[in-house]
Formats: structure tokens, C-alpha cells, sequence
């Protein structure tokens, strides 16, 4: 049976993205905003003018995604996988993460920003990168190859039992998928960056005050191509099987697009769980652990999960914008620490190698999610290398 519908509201945050915006126009997107992220945590953001609003900037993202998973497995098995103790770019084999002890019935794709050749070369040398940030994983140079060939010509290959077509092929470009995949990363950042400003003036900050901490973001936080398999058994329950186990999300905020139309995300709201379908030329958005715990849980942290219909794929891209990896920051607002921070149950401060899947999945050690919580907040740790073990908590050599 479906759960009870809900309506998630659909925010333009046009103002936050045009320079020209007065502060009134800003000030109204925030008032949104913060009813949304008290609410539901969830809300969907759209800005017609900008591209990654746009039906040819989804097309485009979801040919590239679809081809990748549709390489053979020793192709995508060549690309470098997802590793332990961070580096977090590369291939997820079906089985090769979990946020809990169910095997996840995915595959994914992981990567961020693609360094120019003669800057990753300096910063390699000079030992600059960490556990987030460095190079991407690509598949190799001949599979690379097969990816950068234009829908078209692909689909006359195919009629033609893979000749290549003899009347006037489109040329193919080279390192278009690369591009595809890197243009759509940069636009997503950026909208998240407007959305910093928003959330700033929500929780009554001066406008830039959480872009200070994200000054790095666009080379530390990374884009995820996620392919959702249909369930082995369909007649089984979510509990045995599953896309993405209920868990919140741990970073500032994540932003999803989901142009295959399936349904798949649901958010856990007043004891049940709601779909949250996707809707044409937006973006969902999701609230991190880490943005709620700064905001004494003001803004909320959604519990959420993937499930599969039994009978389709999906297909979708997820972007975690985090804060730069030094990042040590206070506490934002005076008020009282409440709701979401007062409990700790937030998957950031549990340990997700032992979590079971249980509805809520939030059955954990309050006192040790506590201390973490004070750790992080007094600065004893930072934000990156606690991420990093986080990675390392949901990677299952199992899928390997
Ligand atoms: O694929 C999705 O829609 C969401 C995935 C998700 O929640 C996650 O990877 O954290
Ligand atoms: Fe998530």
C-alpha cells in the first residue's frame, strides 16, 4: 500500500542565482525555505533560466549515466572503485556499500571536480590532497572512447549490429562524456551555493555567512550516478531488500535529480513513509546532519530511503555539497539545541557498519552520538576526516 501523500513544496530560488536580485526578493526565498526545512527537511528548487532547470541539461545527464551502467561489468570493472579511509571517487559495485545490513540494490558512480592536468600534477606533488579531495576515477581511455559517441550514432550502431553507420555519422567529440558529466557537477554546485546564501538569511546570518565555510566545497563535495535495480523478489519487503537504507544524509545539503521518472525516494514524515516523486525541471533537495546539528536541529535532517516497485530501474544523480575539509563550525543559532539535536539521531553520528534496517534505522547509541556531536561542535574534530570515517563506515568489501 502507498503511503499517504504529502505535499513537499516547490521552491524558485531564482533570486539566489541572479546578482541582481534586491534583498527583499532573496528575503522571501528564505522565508520558504525555512518552512520547508522545519517541515519536511525535504523540498524540491527550481529556477527556469538557469540550465540544470532545463529538460536538455536532464537529457543530457541521463544518456551519459545510462550508457556507463550499460558498459559490460569487465568494462565498469576496470574503472577504480570507491576505497575505504577515503578516496570516495570511482566505481560502487552492486553490494559494495551499505547504510545498514541489508545488501543495497544498487550501482553507482562517484566524481567531483576534475582538476586541470598541470594543478593535479602540483598539488600530488606537493601532497595536498586528502581523503575528499583529489583526482577523479575514470573508466578507461578505450572504454571512454565508446562513451563519448553521440546518442545518434550510438542507435545506428546498434541497428547495424555494431558497423559503424555508413551515411554521415555525428562526429564524436572528443571527451564529451567527461564534459557532460563535469558540466553538470559545476551547475549543481552553483545552485547550491545560491541556496547557502538563502539559508543564511533564513537563520537571520549576515548573507555569506555559510559560504565562509565552504570556500573549497566545489573540489571536496562530489556528484554520485546512482542505477537502482528492480528488487530479486519482488514480494518481499523493503526489509529484506533495498535501493538505499533509510539513513539521513550527513553533509550541508544534497541535491538530487531523478529524470527517469521512477519512483524510488521516500522520506520518512509523521511516522510513515511518503514518496517523493520527481517532478520535471527540479531538483530535490535534501538538509544534512551536519547543517541541522549547527542549526541546534532547527532545520531538519530528513530520515529517507530508496525503494525499488519490484518492477523498474531508476536512474539518479546525487550531488553531496559539503564544507571544506577543515571545517570546524560552531554552533549558528542561539536558541535552545532541540528536536533532531537534542536525540542525536542522525546517521552522521551513529555507526552504520552494525545498523540494522529497521523503519526508522535509529536505534543507536544516544550517548556516543552525543559526544561526537560535542567533538564536532567544539572544533576537537573537523568535518573532513569525519567524513572520511563515515565513507569508510557504509563500504562493504562484500561487493568487491
Ligand atoms: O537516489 C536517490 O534518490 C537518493 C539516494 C540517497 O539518499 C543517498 O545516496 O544518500
Ligand atoms: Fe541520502
Amino acid at each position: 500500500m502507498s503511503p499517504a501523500s504529502i505535499t513537499i513544496p516547490t521552491i524558485d530560488i531564482t533570486p539566489l542565482l541572479t546578482p541582481t536580485s534586491t534583498r527583499v526578493q532573496r528575503q522571501e526565498v528564505a522565508v520558504a525555505l525555512l518552512q520547508a526545512f522545519t517541515v519536511y527537511g525535504v523540498f524540491y528548487i527550481t529556477s527556469p533560466s538557469h540550465p540544470v532547470f532545463t529538460s536538455a541539461s536532464s537529457a543530457k545527464i541521463l544518456d551519459a549515466t545510462t550508457r556507463l551502467f550499460d558498459l559490460n561489468p569487465s568494462q565498469k570493472n576496470q574503472i577504480p572503485k570507491i576505497q575505504p579511509g577515503g578516496f570516495t571517487r570511482g566505481y560502487v559495485p552492486i553490494g559494495g556499500e551499505s547504510g545498514s545490513q541489508t545488501k543495497e540494490l544498487k550501482e553507482g558512480f562517484s566524481y567531483g571536480y576534475e582538476w586541470p592536468a598541470h594543478e593535479l600534477e602540483a598539488k600530488q606533488h606537493r601532497n595536498e590532497f586528502n581523503g575528499l579531495q583529489g583526482p577523479n576515477a575514470w573508466p578507461d581511455k578505450e572504454t571512454l572512447k565508446e562513451l563519448d559517441q553521440p546518442p545518434q550514432q550510438q542507435q545506428q550502431q546498434q541497428q547495424q549490429g555494431g558497423a559503424v553507420a555508413a551515411a554521415a555519422p555525428a562526429p564524436v567529440e572528443a571527451d564529451l562524456f567527461k564534459a557532460t558529466l563535469q558540466r553538470f557537477y559545476l551547475d549543481v554546485c552553483e545552485v547550491a551555493k545560491g541556496l547557502l546564501q538563502g539559508i543564511s538569511l533564513a537563520l537571520a546570518l549576515e548573507e555569506g555567512e555559510l559560504a565562509k565555510y565552504c570556500t573549497t566545497s566545489e573540489t571536496i563535495s562530489f556528484m554520485r550516478l546512482f542505477h537502482y535495480l528492480p528488487y530479486a523478489d519482488p514480494e518481499q519487503k523493503h526489509a529484506a531488500q533495498i535501493g538505499s537504507s533509510a539513513h539521513t544524509d550527513w553533509g550541508f545539503l544534497t541535491l538530487i535529480l531523478s529524470p527517469s521518472k521512477t519512483v524510488g525516494l521516500q522520506l520518512f514524515h509523521d511516522n510513515a513513509w511518503h514518496d517523493v516523486p520527481s517532478l520535471e525541471n527540479t531538483l530535490v533537495v535534501n538538509g544534512g546532519d551536519y547543517l541541522s546539528l549547527l542549526t541546534g536541529g532547527r532545520l531538519i535532517s530528513p530520515l529517507h530511503r530508496v525503494v525499488s516497485n519490484g518492477q523498474q530501474e531508476r536512474y539518479s544523480m546525487c550531488c553531496f555539497y559539503y564544507p571544506d575539509y577543515d571545517a570546524k563550525i560552531p554552533l549558528l543559532v542561539e536558541d535552545e539545541v532541540s528536536g533532531q539535536a537534542a536525540s542525536g539521531s542522525y546517521s552522521l553520528l551513529r555507526d552504520q557498519r552494525a545498523e540494522d534496517t529497521e523503519e526508522t534505522g535509529h536505534d543507536g547509541d544516544a550517548e556516543s552520538a552525543k559526544s561526537v556531536a560535542t567533538k564536532l561542535l567544539n572544533g576537537d574534530i573537523n568535518f573532513g576526516d569525519y567524513i572520511v570515517s563515515k565513507w569508510t563506515q557504509v563500504y562493504r568489501k562484500g561487493g568487491y
